[in-house]
């Protein structure tokens, strides 16, 4: 497949897609987010991928939906295409998505960033909803998952002015899990990629549905859930791999059986 807006490598066991429109900051146009979703699924179903990163420039994780591709939609365009949905197959991705953010994470940049899992931000990111700015209000999630990720108060005011808040902010808020220098971030998240790629992939997938279900369900369910597939986990060659390894103080070789 010969994408024009990302770029598609593997890393060892680890996805790579760099999103790369520069001359529009990364903004997310139509064919931008097909392709991503291409990438994702040859990831998702390959084997031997266990972890995916996601990444922009320097300057820009992404400034955000393509202003000028969406200006002149009306209103039965963007119901009867059902505009933005698509984008959202991010967040039902079964293998777990790191987002490396550098600069501008702003709109659709910022809810592309919050569907990914974890998200590691160099000391230049900026994230921000600016939608407001613009005469409409997220619409990729971004009134749902960052009001859920960092409260109502924060996310309300983000929402309701526009304004941008950098790395320290965002980490303070629970938004990235870790700031790092911008010269260290691709290889920060692709580290932290290889680690969770070198667990047993079924049971970092059944780890990711558990957290994921506590944002969907009360916590007398998510426990239940979480119960139940903790048990499923014994039925794993990997959980006898993983244990018998500590026994014998060696490092886990898992066959994501
Ligand atoms: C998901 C949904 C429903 C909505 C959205 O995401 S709406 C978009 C939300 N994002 C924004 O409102 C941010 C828009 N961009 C900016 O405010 C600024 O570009 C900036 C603050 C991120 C950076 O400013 P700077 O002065 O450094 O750079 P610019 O000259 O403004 O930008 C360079 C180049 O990129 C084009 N650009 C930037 N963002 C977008 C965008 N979201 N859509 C389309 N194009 C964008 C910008 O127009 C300029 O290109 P030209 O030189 O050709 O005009």
């Amino acid at each position: 497949m010969a994408y024009e807006t990302i770029l598609v490598e593997t890393r060892g066991k680890v996805g790579l897609v760099t999103l790369n429109r520069p001359q529009a900051l990364n903004a997310l146009n139509s064919q931008l987010i097909s392709e991503l979703n291409t990438a994702l699924d040859g990831f998702e179903k390959d084997a031997g991928i266990g972890a995916i990163v996601i990444t922009g420039s320097e300057k820009a994780f992404a400034a955000g939906a393509d202003i000028k591709e969406m200006q002149n939609l009306s209103y039965p365009e963007t119901y009867l295409e059902d505009f933005i949905t698509s984008w959202d197959r991010v967040a039902g991705r079964r293998k777990p998505i790191i987002a490396a953010v550098a600069g501008f994470a702003l709109g659709g940049g910022c809810e592309l960033a919050m569907m990914c899992d974890i998200i590691i931000a160099a000391d230049t990111a900026k994230f921000g909803q600016p939608e407001i700015k613009l005469g409409v209000m997220p619409g990729a999630g971004g009134t749902q998952r960052m009001t859920r990720i960092i409260g109502k108060a924060k996310a309300m005011e983000l929402c309701l002015t526009g304004r941008m808040m950098g790395a320290e902010e965002a980490e303070r808020s629970g938004l990235v899990a870790r700031i790092v220098p911008a010269a260290e971030l691709l290889d920060d998240a692709l580290k932290t990629a290889a680690t969770i790629a070198d667990m047993s992939l079924p049971i970092v997938m059944m780890t990711k549905e558990s957290v994921n279900r506590a944002y969907e369900t009360t916590l007398a369910e998510g426990i239940r859930f979480e119960r139940r597939l903790f048990h499923a986990m014994f039925a794993t060659a990997d959980q006898k791999e993983g244990m018998a390894a500590f026994v014998d103080k060696r490092k886990a070789d898992f066959k994501n059986r």
